[in-house]
């Protein structure tokens, strides 16, 4: 599918990858909306990328933020081809402490944030695109989920980052197969160690042992790889129902 005058929905585009893709999509002569949590930085962004981009405040995890975020993109732009899942949220806990088990409250809400609230916007997103009409490849849309290569080898204290991400790797076949029939693609992207503030938030101690550990190139990500491998994924109509990492060959260490 072209990214020229189509309209793309970027969960939390107010920062890091989702705001890489935003640019990227208006660069590419489409158009975006910007929906995240963060009122500041997504007016800001938006305000910066010009007519084609809004702001839609969305909290993912709610089912009424979603499908009116849903409705005002399409009222607003005249149509949507499709979505890219960027919000989550991360904790590092372990299970066992000294004095305490971890926090129930702690791991449901970065499940709830991150697998629950990507598959909340996927299937809100996915039932406007089965209305579109097919292009030349018979596409109605491409949906893009993002992961973590902590889906595949999660460290100590990242039980709930991890099932939440193993969770959306998980989805992503199931939804492109019942989705094929409405010409609508999914993919994942599992990145590894990406240059945002999701990085910065980790521990110091977990950015000591990780910061020189990708393989090649030897560095963080930048978000705008990132989202280059997101254009390559909504242009190339033979890619679907996979999670691909984009890690530099970083295998995350136990601890
Ligand atoms: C964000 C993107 O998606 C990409 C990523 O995912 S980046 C990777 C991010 N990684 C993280 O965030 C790591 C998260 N975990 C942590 O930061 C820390 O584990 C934590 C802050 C939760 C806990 O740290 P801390 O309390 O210092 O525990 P730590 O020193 O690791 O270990 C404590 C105990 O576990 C034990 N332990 C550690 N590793 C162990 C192992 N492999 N086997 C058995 N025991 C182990 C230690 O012996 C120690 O025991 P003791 O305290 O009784 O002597
Ligand atoms: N940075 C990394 O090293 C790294 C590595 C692997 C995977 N990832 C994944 O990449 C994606 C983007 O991460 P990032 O590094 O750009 O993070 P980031 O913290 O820069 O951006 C995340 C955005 O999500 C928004 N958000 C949080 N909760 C929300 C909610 N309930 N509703 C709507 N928006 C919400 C935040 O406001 C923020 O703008 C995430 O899925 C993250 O788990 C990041």
């Amino acid at each position: 599918m072209q990214l020229k005058d189509n309209v793309w929905i970027v969960t939390g585009a107010a920062s890091g990858m989702g705001g890489a893709c935003a640019k990227m999509i208006v660069n590419n002569g489409g158009k975006v909306v910007i929906a995240d949590i963060n009122v500041r930085k997504g007016r800001k962004l938006a305000e910066e990328l010009g007519k084609n981009a809004i702001f839609l405040k969305t909290d993912v995890t709610s089912e009424e933020d979603a499908s009116r975020t849903v409705e005002d993109s399409i009222n607003h732009f005249g149509k949507l081809n499709g979505l890219i899942n960027c919000a989550a949220l991360g904790v590092a806990e372990k299970i066992l402490n000294k004095k305490s088990t971890h926090s129930l409250e702690h791991f449901s809400r970065v499940v709830q944030i991150n697998l629950v609230g990507t598959f909340n916007m996927l299937k809100q997103v996915a039932d406007k695109l089965k209305r579109n009409e097919p292009n030349q490849d018979e596409e109605q849309g491409v949906i893009i989920n993002t992961a973590s290569v902590a889906a595949f080898e999660g460290q100590i204290g990242q039980a709930a980052y991890s099932a939440s991400k193993a969770g959306i790797a998980g989805l992503t076949l199931p939804a492109a197969r019942e989705l094929a029939r409405y010409g609508i693609r999914v993919m994942t992207i599992a990145p590894g160690l990406f240059e945002t503030p999701l990085y910065e938030a980790l521990p110091e101690s977990a950015k000591d042992t990780l910061g020189g550990m990708t393989p090649f190139p030897q560095r963080l990500g930048r978000p705008s790889e990132y989202a280059a491998l997101s254009k390559q994924i909504i242009e190339n109509p033979m890619l679907n129902g996979e999670t691909i990492r984009l890690d530099g060959a970083l295998r995350m260490p136990p601890k």
